[in-house]
């Protein structure tokens, strides 16, 4: 069977990338407004209805609005926006975060697309919290980098255009960053983590990083992850090594994540670190993953490996 794929949003950051990883497929069959209907609510309409799966690509208002427009029709979500995020109605779309989680996305009829820092800060802390290794009380902090893609057509232009030379940009200083919900709750934290994000003058690519003080010890850390996540097709556990050095460019332009741990047993520290492309897995790759996953298909059938 082809499934009938429409993909609202298909010309921004996120939506460019899914049709990227979706047009050459037999399996699947594209819907595309064209440029004077894609922000048509009519047009939008009939496109949703006429389709087996929706992947919003959207800002959350206009994600909302196209779930709204399809009323009745049986038609199935993918929303990549923040939207829906923590509503207890979606499916966390993160098929390796925890047992069941590909289960459930299997048969869901509504799915959210995990936050791009969201994806390498669970990955690395959401199993260690539930096997019991780290408290779910920890005070956590998160540092991550992201490339300027992170924000959209709007900051693409922004450090394309002249409007910003920086190289590096820390940002969310009012500590609200909109992923901080998803982080805590998810991990069934009993604190907020501290997300400090910066961004920093390349296309695409991101660094998630955990500093832990008073850590178990890194073999602990390493064994806990590495088993985890011994059968996932997409997020590697590498043991780091302490000449290692960490670049942004490590999964840029891969649907990978990398996960490694470093530390300092005598010191009680350690660093647990992420790599992963915020259009891959921390976007259009893991909402082309759930598609699959949804559709019964191959679930790594057009990423990016
Ligand atoms: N960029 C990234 O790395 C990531 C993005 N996301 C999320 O994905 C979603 C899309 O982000 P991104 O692709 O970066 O954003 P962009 O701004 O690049 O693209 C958004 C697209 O949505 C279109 N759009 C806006 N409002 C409407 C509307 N009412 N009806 C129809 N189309 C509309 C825009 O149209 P127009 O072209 O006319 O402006 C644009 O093409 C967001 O919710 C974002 O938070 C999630 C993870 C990572
Ligand atoms: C560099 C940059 O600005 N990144 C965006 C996050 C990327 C994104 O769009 O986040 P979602 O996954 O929640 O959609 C931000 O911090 O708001």
């Amino acid at each position: 069977m082809t499934a009938r794929v429409f993909i609202d949003g298909a010309h921004g950051t996120t939506g460019l990338e899914i049709r990227e990883r979706l047009g050459e497929r037999r399996d699947i069959a594209l819907i595309v407004l064209d440029e004077a209907e894609r922000r048509d609510p009519a047009a939008r309409e009939r496109a949703l209805k006429g389709a087996d799966f929706a992947i919003l690509c959207l800002p959350d208002d206009a994600a909302r609005e196209a779930v709204a427009l399809t009323g009745d029709a049986p038609v199935r979500f993918i929303d990549a926006s923040t939207a829906h995020r923590t509503d207890p109605a979606w499916v966390y779309g993160f098929p390796e975060f925890a047992a069941g989680q590909r289960a459930a996305i299997a048969s869901a009829r509504y799915v959210s697309n995990p936050g791009c820092y969201s994806t390498g800060f669970l990955a690395l802390v959401a199993p260690l919290v539930a096997a019991g290794v780290l408290d779910a009380a920890t005070p956590f902090t998160v540092n991550a980098v992201s490339g300027y893609s992170g924000g959209g057509k709007a900051m693409i232009a922004e450090f394309e255009g002249g409007g910003e030379d920086t190289a590096f940009r820390a940002y969310a200083m009012g500590l609200q960053h909109k992923h901080v919900p998803e982080m805590q709750e998810r991990a069934g934290l009993s604190r907020a983590p501290l997300f400090a994000p910066a961004v920093v003058r390349t296309y695409r690519g991101m660094v998630v990083e955990v500093p832990l003080v008073d850590s178990p010890p890194v073999t602990v850390l390493h064994e806990a992850l590495d088993s985890f996540y011994r059968d996932a097709a997409l997020v590697s556990v590498v043991h780091g090594d302490q000449a290692d050095i960490v670049r942004i460019e490590e999964n840029a332009g891969s649907d990978r994540m990398t996960l490694r741990v470093f530390g300092n047993d005598d010191r009680r520290q350690a660093r647990l670190v992420a790599t992963l492309d915020n259009l891959g897995k921390g976007a259009s790759g893991a909402a082309v993953q759930s598609l699959n996953i949804m559709a019964g298909l191959e679930e790594t059938a057009g990423l990016r490996l």
